[in-house]
């Protein structure tokens, strides 16, 4: 599928580009530019990741799973509790406190799931899904598990964590949430309409691909906010700090609020897809700043002023994750 040019005249963010054949290399300046880019903007691009050769078949999987008949796939619903693993339909969400609700409609397939199959982890999926997982989910699913290996390397030796504490944090082979979405954005007329609301990821690291644009990163100049788009970049992952990651810092790694509008200029009136893959802490993890592990993470928080309670929101990480899902449903919506 080719799409017209991002517009030339928009305002974009100028992400940082990461390069993870370096990072794999122990490459100290490309570390450096990393922990730069995560600790300023919680945005940055990512280059080499071995996970885009699977991203065409990730669509697909996708198209075919979005195309089924409405009742087929609310077969597969991720249901109403705060669980993420399934199908999501549109207007799941509020974008905004007077009612607006989301365009967005997607299909997610959690990392146990793909790791495990046939057997059922989390919950089970339509066949569309399951005739690519061995052959494109479950080997995409454990690149993006190297590729938060190698990022969450940087990011223990750069907060003088000891050890591999975060990648115990993060063992691939721990029940967790992680999980791949294929998203859709059914072409809209109103180019202003929200199609995904601002939110901020719950987990610890996200990696997108992006075809077309729509992905708006909010950035803080004093108090005043200003959205700017992020040129999806062909080959390049878009990668960002979610909420457990930038907790389990004492907010060093930054978690950026982000949205998503419908395409703009010459890129309108097409179906937008996206997809992501969501990297989690294993559901035990009991979300707290590292401070007793760390002296950076310590000495940040005491010159901050703020307590290691203000970041902790006293739970583990799965309970986090029920609580973020249900914080923004139309039936239980909180401003
Ligand atoms: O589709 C995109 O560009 C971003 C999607 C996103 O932010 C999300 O699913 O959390
Ligand atoms: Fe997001």
């Amino acid at each position: 599928m080719s799409y017209p040019p991002f517009p030339p005249d928009l305002p974009v963010h100028d992400l940082l580009v990461v390069d993870l054949k370096l990072l794999r290399e122990g490459d100290q300046a490309q570390a450096d530019i990393l922990w730069k880019a995560a600790t300023t903007w919680g945005f940055w691009y990512l280059k080499n990741h071995e996970g885009v050769k699977y991203t065409e078949p990730m669509f697909e999987m996708g198209r075919k799973t979005l195309d089924l008949p409405f009742d087929e796939k609310m077969k597969y619903w991720q249901g109403g509790e705060g669980g993420s693993a399934g199908y999501r339909p549109a207007g799941s969400r509020y974008t905004d406190a007077d009612g607006s609700v989301d365009l967005t409609e997607f299909i997610n397939v959690a990392k146990d799931d793909a790791i495990a199959y046939p057997k059922v982890v989390h919950t089970s999926y339509p066949p569309t899904v399951n005739e690519y997982i061995e052959g494109t989910i479950r080997p995409y699913t454990q690149s993006c598990l190297e590729s938060c290996e190698v990022i969450m390397n940087v990011f223990n030796d750069k907060l003088g964590l000891p050890k591999d504490t975060l990648q115990d944090l993060h063992r691939p082979e721990k029940k967790c949430q992680s999980e791949s979405r294929c998203i859709k954005v059914p072409p809209v007329e109103k180019p202003t309409k929200i199609a995904l609301g601002a939110h901020t990821d719950f987990g610890s690291l996200s990696f997108l691909v992006n075809q077309i644009g729509g992905l708006q990163v909010r950035v803080m100049n004093g108090d005043q906010e200003e959205w700017k788009y992020v040129k999806p970049i062909p080959g390049y992952m878009i990668c960002n700090i979610g909420d457990t990651l930038s907790i389990l810092s004492g907010g060093i790694l930054k978690s950026a609020m982000h949205r998503v509008l419908p395409p703009p200029g010459a890129q309108a009136g097409y179906e937008r897809w996206s997809l992501v893959y969501f990297c989690r802490p294993a559901d035990d993890v009991f979300l707290d700043p590292l401070s007793d592990k760390s002296t950076l993470i310590a000495d940040t928080l005491k010159t901050s002023g703020q307590e290691k309670t203000a970041f902790s929101p006293g739970m583990t990480a799965a309970q986090w994750l029920v609580k973020r899902q249900l914080q923004y449903r139309p039936d239980t919506f909180k401003n």
